[in-house]
C-alpha cells in the first residue's frame, strides 16, 4: 500500500537540473532516508514534498491526495506535514512549554496536558518546561522540536538531517529515541541525511540520490549487499571490487572459487565484496596450501573495528585489500594470512558498472 507516491518529480534552478525524473513510493507508518552526497537534491525533493518548493513537473500525492501537481500546489500550511530541521528552528524568546505548544490554542482546557504528554514522549523531564531552548543541549532542544513538531499530529514527518550537528555517541542515541518516539506515534517519516551509516540503521527503505537522480530505493540490506553500480557500493560503504569469471551461480576472482547472488551470467564481470566478508586466520607452516594466501602489510587500530591490509600472493593476482577484523588477536605487520569469504559476491547489473 502507498502512502505518499512521487511521480516524475522535475526541479531546475535555471541551469541546475537539481531533480531529474524523481520515482519514489513511501508505505504507510514506514521510514525512508534519502541519502546521496552534497548537490544531490535531497534537500529539494524533501521541500516539494512539504510545499516549501513548487516542482516544474510530476505530482505529490499524500493518502491518495494531489499536493502538487507540476506548479499547481496545495500551500505547506494545509499538508500536514511536520518537518524538523538540523538547527531545531526553536523560538528563542518562548520557553520550551510555549515552543512545544506554538500553534495550539492558548485557551484550550487539556493544554498543559497535552505540553505534558508531548514531553513525556520525547523522553524530557517535565522541569525543563519553563527553561528557554538556550538552556538545553543541542540534543534535547531537538527533541523539543520534535515535540512541537508532534503536537500539530502530522501525517507525515520529514526530518532534514536533525542529528548532524549532535556528536557521535549522542547522535546514535537520538537516532534511536526518534525511531522510537515515531514508531510509537505510527508517523510515517522521511530522513534526509548525507550520513550512509546513519541511514542505514534508521530506515526500512534507503533511497539513494546522485545529480538530482534517483540510482535506487529498496531495503537497507538489499541496497548495501546488493548496490546498483559501483559508486553506490562505495557510497553505502567501504567495498572490495574485484574484476572476476562469472559461470554457474559461482565466480572465479583472486579469492579463489567463491558463490555469487547470480545464477545464470557466464563471462567477465565486477563482483563486490564488503570488508567484513572476508576473514582472516594467521597462517602457520603447516597452512602454506590454503586456498588463498597473503601477506598483512599493514595495520590500522580503530577500536572495535580494525583494518588490515592484505597483499595476496602472485598465484592470486596480488591485490591489495583492506579487511576489516576484531581489535583481538589481530596479525602482526609481515605475517602470512589466508583468507576465506564469508556469504556471496555480488555482481554488478553491467561489466564496469
Ligand atoms: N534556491 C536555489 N537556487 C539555485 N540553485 C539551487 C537552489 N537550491 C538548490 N540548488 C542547487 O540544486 C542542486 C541540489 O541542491 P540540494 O540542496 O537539493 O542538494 P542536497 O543533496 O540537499 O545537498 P547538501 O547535502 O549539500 O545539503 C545543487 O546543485 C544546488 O546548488
Amino acid at each position: 500500500m502507498t502512502f505518499l507516491a512521487i511521480k516524475t518529480i522535475s526541479k531546475h534552478y535555471g541551469p541546475v537540473h537539481a531533480l531529474d525524473n524523481i520515482d519514489l513510493t513511501v508505505a504507510p507508518g514506514s521510514r525512508t532516508a534519502i541519502v546521496g552526497p552534497s548537490g544531490s537534491g535531497k534537500t529539494t525533493l524533501l521541500r516539494i514534498i512539504a510545499g516549501f518548493e513548487t516542482p516544474d513537473a510530476g505530482q505529490v500525492m499524500l493518502e491518495g491526495e494531489t499536493l502538487a501537481d507540476g506548479p499547481s500546489v496545495v500551500p505547506a500550511h494545509r499538508r500536514g506535514i511536520g518537518i524538523v530541521s538540523q538547527d531545531g528552528a526553536l523560538f528563542p524568546h518562548l520557553s520550551v512549554a510555549d515552543n512545544i505548544s506554538f500553534g495550539m490554542e492558548r485557551g484550550r482546557p487539556d493544554r498543559t496536558q497535552q505540553i505534558n504528554a508531548l514531553i513525556d514522549m520525547v523522553e524530557l523531564d517535565r522541569n525543563m518546561l519553563d527553561r528557554r531552548p538556550h538552556q538545553l543541549s543541542g540534543g534535547q532542544q531537538q527533541r523539543v522540536a520534535l515535540a512541537r513538531a508532534l503536537g500539530r499530529k502530522p501525517r507525515l514527518m520529514l526530518l532534514d538531517e536533525p542529528f548532524s550537528a549532535l556528536d557521535t555517541g549522542l547522535r546514535e542515541n537520538m537516532r534511536k529515541a526518534v525511531a522510537r518516539v515515531l514508531q510509537i506515534a505510527g508517523i510515517t517519516t522521511i530522513l534526509v541525511t548525507h550520513d550512509q551509516a546513519e541511514a542505514l540503521s534508521f530506515a526500512d527503505q534507503v533511497a539513494v540520490l546522485r545529480d538530482g537522480k534517483l540510482v535506487q530505493a529498496g531495503t537497507p540490506q538489499s541496497l548495501y549487499l546488493h548496490p546498483r553500480d559501483r559508486e553506490t557500493a562505495t557510497f553505502l560503504g567501504d567495498a572490495i571490487l574485484l574484476p572476476a569469471d562469472l559461470g554457474d551461480g559461482f565466480t572465479n576472482c583472486a579469492l579463489g572459487r567463491i558463490p555469487t547472488d547470480t545464477n545464470g551470467r557466464q563471462g567477465r564481470a565486477d563482483i563486490m565484496l564488503r570488508p567484513e566478508q572476508l576473514q582472516l586466520s594467521v597462517l602457520d607452516d603447516a597452512g602454506t596450501s590454503a586456498a588463498c594466501v597473503g601477506k598483512v602489510t599493514d595495520v590500522e587500530f580503530g577500536g572495535a573495528v580494525c583494518t588490515v591490509t592484505v597483499v595476496l600472493s602472485q598465484a592470486n593476482g596480488a591485490e591489495t585489500l583492506n579487511i576489516k577484523s576484531s581489535g583481538v588477536g589481530l596479525p602482526e605487520i609481515g605475517s602470512m594470512v589466508s583468507v576465506t569469504v564469508l556469504g556471496k559476491a555480488h555482481v554488478f547489473d553491467k561489466p564496469g558498472a
